[in-house]
């Protein structure tokens, strides 16, 4: 099927995804940042967070829900239906100028998710349907690390505008984002660009760049031709940062780590003006 031919949602200029093959990469960290940024360059943004079984959104925006819920059984009838009343619509969360949504919303942190694995697909398009996102430029989906579901259904049902890659230098990340990039290109996604993340180390006290990740010297074809949108050190603040929920792009919007999501941010601008222009 032709993207053109996959559902658009209403009033939503671009949806674009942030994925990898691999897991703890910093897929939320880039797609947390990236949002962030985007709204900083005065860009209306959503993010919605579509990894169920371990949201990390909620904790790097700091609305943590600790208490344990209803969980699934509280979201499920709301989100029945593409079309649903406005009324009836989840309103998202606004963090740093970014409308968010999490599974993370509706469960205790602690908690277990019980869907089962091929429901994810469905039970992700259903959200994204059922919040009331309003007249956005992007809305940037954070994808839970694989290529099962709900990638499988995204790809399949939904007209996604562009990928933007994770990996770290390491080959054994970089087999699992060459498979990522296979499964956006097979449905024909257009992929803007990799980000390399964790690439070296800065020293806090000495700021020698140590790599802790050793560079890939393995040649992956496809891979290789996706252009680097970016590349970010290991940083411990930007770990404690993360963590106290303020993002890297607002606590440390003046290190060259918080403005390498400036810099991603245009990118990924200039990316999606280029083809929508061409597309035109
Ligand atoms: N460049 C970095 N420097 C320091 N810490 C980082 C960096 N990138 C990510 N982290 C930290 O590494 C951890 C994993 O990052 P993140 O949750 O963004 O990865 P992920 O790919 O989304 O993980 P998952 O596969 O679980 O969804 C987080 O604690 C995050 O704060």
């Amino acid at each position: 099927m032709l993207g053109n031919q996959r559902e658009r949602l209403p009033d939503v200029g671009s949806l674009l995804v942030v994925g990898s093959g691999k897991g703890g990469v910093g897929k939320s960290t880039v797609s947390v940042n990236l949002a962030v940024a985007l709204a900083r360059a005065g860009a209306s943004v959503g993010l919605l967070d579509c990894d169920v079984y371990g949201p990390s959104v909620p904790m790097m925006l700091g609305v943590r829900k600790r208490a344990a819920s209803s969980g699934f059984r509280a979201m499920l009838p709301l989100a029945e239906a593409k079309n649903l009343a406005p009324e009836k619509k989840i309103p998202p969360l606004t963090r740093y100028g970014v409308r968010v949504m999490s599974a993370g919303f509706f469960i205790g942190e602690e908690q277990a998710v019980a869907a089962s694995s091929d429901m994810l697909g469905l039970l992700i398009r259903q959200l994204l349907y059922s919040v009331d996102w309003g007249r956005l430029d992007y809305v940037i989906l954070d994808l839970p690390p694989g290529n099962g579901e709900p990638q499988q259904t995204l790809c399949r049902e939904m007209a996604l505008d562009g990928a933007i890659l994770v990996t770290t230098p390491q080959d054994i990340a970089r087999i699992d984002t060459a498979k990522a990039l296979a499964m956006f290109q097979n449905a024909d996604v257009p992929v803007l660009g990799v980000v390399q993340n964790m690439d070296g180390l800065l020293c806090p006290h000495c700021g020698e760049r140590i790599e802790i990740y050793p560079h890939s010297k393995e040649v992956r074809t496809r891979l290789d031709q996706v252009p680097v949108l970016g590349s970010l050190p290991l940083d411990p603040m930007a770990a404690r940062w993360s963590d106290e929920g303020v993002p890297v792009a607002i606590s440390m919007a003046e290190t060259p780590f918080g403005q390498a999501f400036c810099t991603l941010a245009r990118e990924v601008l200039a990316r999606q003006q280029t083809r929508n222009s061409s597309n035109e």
